[in-house]
């Protein structure tokens, strides 16, 4: 611990996560995702005071989407924060300001990816909360999310899923509530750097954050963001499972043509399997052959033809490929 830091409930809560999840091993390089609000600078300070105990090399990474006026002064503010510390600080400025949300987080992503690649950090960390879990839950829930969306935000995943550079992605606060970062960077006296856009209500996380749980903790049930943290924990579990599951059936059901791109599948062989493991083996075939995502009316076109006459055929897919029936295989032409 730090000289003026006292072991608060959160550090004792942090600490034990850690340990019981193995999220941030001892000794390790973790580059700090920090951008000025309560959860991430909560999530450094905890990490700070932790530092001894585990032996981390900490350094912090901001990013200047430069979307704001006072986005320049935010950097300033937190790379003087990494000096007030004595942590190595790494700032980054977008050169074009990101046209949305999406493009700012894979901006982001990707800077951070370069610096940990570059600077050899095997773990980038952020700030995510157990209120940020249960608002994506709700609001992938919304626009008609399979059990894949709704384990939303995991503890801890590769950073890059392109390239095999071993970086994690760890999100060690899952356990944590809003509420709770606020109080403590409170207590710590810690100054936010609140984020104007938070407050916009064009953007639909806004408003399931500061309108639709409250109203869900008012009428329904006061512990709505652990309920649904929770449910996300449950399905995470879940989702691991059936992957698994899925690709092994696949793996048995799949047939490279030799000489071709072509794939063949037998419909025999999962006949025999859940419907939701022949849905899952269709979404994985189509990840194969389209160029872009699946949507669940592909996948259930293509799992109907497990079960459908001889010589049946599936409507155009992007990219112009179409599955057809021929005895107990479905193939793509
Ligand atoms: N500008 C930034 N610079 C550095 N880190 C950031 C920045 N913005 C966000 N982060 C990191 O990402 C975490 C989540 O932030 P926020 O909820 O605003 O992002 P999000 O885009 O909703 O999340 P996600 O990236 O999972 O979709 C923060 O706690 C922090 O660790």
């Amino acid at each position: 611990m730090s000289d003026s830091a006292s072991w608060t409930p959160l550090h004792a809560q942090l600490h034990r996560t850690l340990k019981v999840r193995q999220l941030l091993p001892s000794g390790q390089r973790l580059l700090v995702a920090v951008s000025g609000g309560q959860d991430s600078l909560c999530l450094i300070k905890l990490l700070l005071d932790l530092q001894p105990k585990w032996g981390w090399d900490l350094a912090i990474a901001h990013c200047d989407h430069g979307w704001r006026s006072d986005s320049a002064d935010n950097a300033k503010y937190i790379k003087q924060l990494a000096q007030f510390w004595q942590v190595l600080f790494y700032g980054k400025t977008a050169q074009q300001i990101p046209k949305s949300e999406a493009d700012a987080r894979h901006w982001r992503y990707q800077v951070l990816s370069e610096i940990a690649l570059s600077d050899d950090y095997a773990y980038v960390v952020t700030g995510h909360t157990q209120s940020d879990r249960a608002e994506t839950l709700l609001y992938n829930l919304i626009r008609g999310s399979g059990a894949d969306g709704l384990q939303a935000l995991t503890w801890c995943r590769p950073l890059s899923v392109e390239a095999d550079n071993n970086i994690w992605l760890v999100r060690p606060m899952l356990e944590i509530l809003r509420s709770q970062t606020g109080q403590f960077c409170q207590d710590q006296q810690l100054k936010i750097w609140s984020d104007s856009t938070n407050q916009d209500l064009k953007y639909a996380r806004n408003r399931i954050r500061t309108e639709l749980i409250p109203y869900l903790q008012t009428h329904f049930n006061p512990r709505t963001e652990q309920a649904l943290a929770q449910t996300a924990e449950l399905l995470q579990a879940e989702v691991d499972y059936l992957e698994q599951a899925t690709e092994q059936l696949y793996q048995q059901a799949i047939i490279f043509e030799p000489n071709s791109t072509h794939l063949k599948i037998n419909r025999l062989i999962l006949r025999q399997a859940p419907l939701a493991l022949q849905r899952r083996v269709m979404r994985r075939w189509l990840q194969e052959i389209l160029p872009t995502s699946p949507t669940f009316e592909m996948i259930e076109k293509l799992t109907a033809l497990i079960e459908a006459p001889n010589r049946s055929q599936s409507d155009p897919f992007p990219g112009g490929a179409i599955a057809k029936v021929d005895g107990e295989w479905i193939y793509t032409i």
